[in-house]
């Protein structure tokens, strides 16, 4: 991964970044299971028996056994969550601090009384300090390394060779479309020939057909949760999905009866990695339920196949509860999000798509709001001038769309991701359309293919 992570040259430290909280996830989560005293009596009653409870790995169980933290923090554990291990055992931060430095706890705590360990000599790999020794070991570890360390580092020679040869991911098209429930309600009790649903399907049989001809590898799906992951307790402006599975959400009729999305958590934590060194705030996320705003594009680009054909990375904007993010803010974010997806160095065709809108609103007397003329010019300066378009003032959205619309400053982050907007070839436009009504809204539809691809 051709990304900035200058910790890695840190001494004695191990940074927990997404790419370690991918491998820690199920070691971490039983860690916080500890914080109830059942599972604490569960655990100190048979330990064996209550790791069997758990899907971490043969040595994550191992490390926890030989409660040697360093060897857990290898295999992605974090001391906050495993504080929670030591806890359960009686230990102080300190004594859980000082096992991981190879000295005595009587020689720890003496350090500390004198004034804590230096940075001097301790900033870089290789200076002269007293932090750069060896990694204390449990013997368990050592036998385990000794048994297993061989066969890790055949593979990792494997996969460096393997890498080697690869080229660099890239965005091949973007796709742009509302993502009514109603729509898949029709898909899924087959009612997709009736009058009232067929020209809005047909508006997406030349979708399914230019997919066939450009599968992606990823799909970056632009999307809002609508209060079903997310409820009030915590409300993220943006989250990236870095789970390998995402489910999809029962909203109230029961679970749509569709595919569960197939995630890429080594791109999405990449994604999360980059965008955020470049001054995005994101929220990661590793349990999300996909909703509406994610199953129905897939449907309505897919059909309904038994599997996805591709991965998906869900993103999700809080368009909500105000403060939502601007149109210049979430076209600013697809360009970082483009230079993200440039920089992983394996050759994936990703798509980005931005969903929601067109105008609609769901509330109060002024329900059923649509403005099929406003929603079109959207979509001329969505395609010609989407830089003109982003500094378009939320109320501008409550105004003219209703106060559904606003999902349309989705559809900046995924036009924001395209070559042109980096200077590259304005892109082909492959594919529109525009209906009305689906339910309360307005439907539009683009496919933007980026020259080249
Ligand atoms: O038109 C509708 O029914 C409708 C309902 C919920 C949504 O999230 C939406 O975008 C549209």
């Amino acid at each position: 991964m051709a990304l900035d992570k200058p910790y890695l040259d840190v001494p004695g430290t191990t940074i927990f970044d997404a790419e370690q909280s991918r491998k820690g996830y199920w070691l971490n989560q039983f860690c916080m299971s500890l914080m109830q005293a059942e599972n604490r009596t569960r655990f100190k009653a048979d330990e064996d028996a209550y790791l069997a409870t758990w899907p971490m790995t043969a040595e994550q169980k191992a490390a926890v056994r030989a409660r040697d933290l360093n060897w857990m923090m290898r295999t992605g554990g974090n001391i906050y969550f495993l504080s929670k291990l030591g806890a359960t055992d009686g230990l102080s931060f300190q004594q859980m601090a000082g096992s991981m430095t190879g000295m005595t706890e009587e020689a720890y705590r003496a350090m500390m009384l004198a004034g804590g360990r230096s940075p001097e000599g301790n900033r870089v790999l290789g200076e002269g300090g007293n932090a750069q020794g060896p990694m204390s070991m449990s013997s368990a570890w050592k036998e385990w390394e000794a048994a297993h360390g061989q066969m890790a580092l055949a593979d990792a020679v494997q996969n460096a060779h393997a890498q080697a040869a690869q080229g660099q991911a890239h965005i091949t098209a973007s796709v742009f479309t509302s993502h009514v429930p109603a729509i898949g309600a029709a898909i899924d009790h087959g009612k997709t020939g009736d009058d009232y649903w067929k020209p809005l399907f047909q508006g997406y049989e030349y979708s399914k057909q230019w997919m066939q001809g450009h599968l992606p590898d990823v799909i970056f799906l632009v999307y809002n949760d609508h209060a079903t992951s997310f409820d009030l307790g915590v409300i993220p402006t943006f989250a990236i999905g870095t789970a390998a599975e995402f489910e999809p959400a029962d909203e109230g009729y029961g679970p749509r009866p569709v595919p569960k999305v197939q995630g890429h958590p080594d791109l999405a934590a990449h994604i999360a990695q980059s965008v955020i060194q470049q001054d995005f705030d994101l929220t990661l996320v590793n349990t999300l339920k996909v909703d509406h705003g994610l199953t129905v594009p897939l449907s309505l680009m897919f059909g309904q196949p038994e599997h996805w054909p591709c991965q998906v990375i869900p993103f999700h904007v809080n368009v909500v509860q105000y403060p939502v993010p601007s149109g210049q803010r979430c076209f600013q974010l697809g360009q970082a999000i483009r230079r993200a997806v440039e920089s992983y160095d394996r050759p994936l065709k990703v798509q980005i798509w931005g969903t929601g809108g067109m105008s609609h609103q769901l509330q109060g007397p002024r329900a059923g709001l649509i403005n099929a003329e406003w929603d079109n010019r959207f979509l001329d300066r969505l395609i010609a001038d989407p830089a003109d378009l982003a500094t378009m003032p939320h109320i501008d959205y409550v105004r003219e769309a209703g106060s559904e619309g606003i999902e349309l400053v989705m559809w900046l982050i995924a036009r924001g991701a395209m070559a042109d907007v980096a200077g590259g070839p304005a892109p082909k436009l492959a594919h529109r359309f525009f209906h009305v009504p689906a339910s309360n809204t307005a439907v539009g539809h683009l496919i933007l293919e980026n020259r080249n691809d």
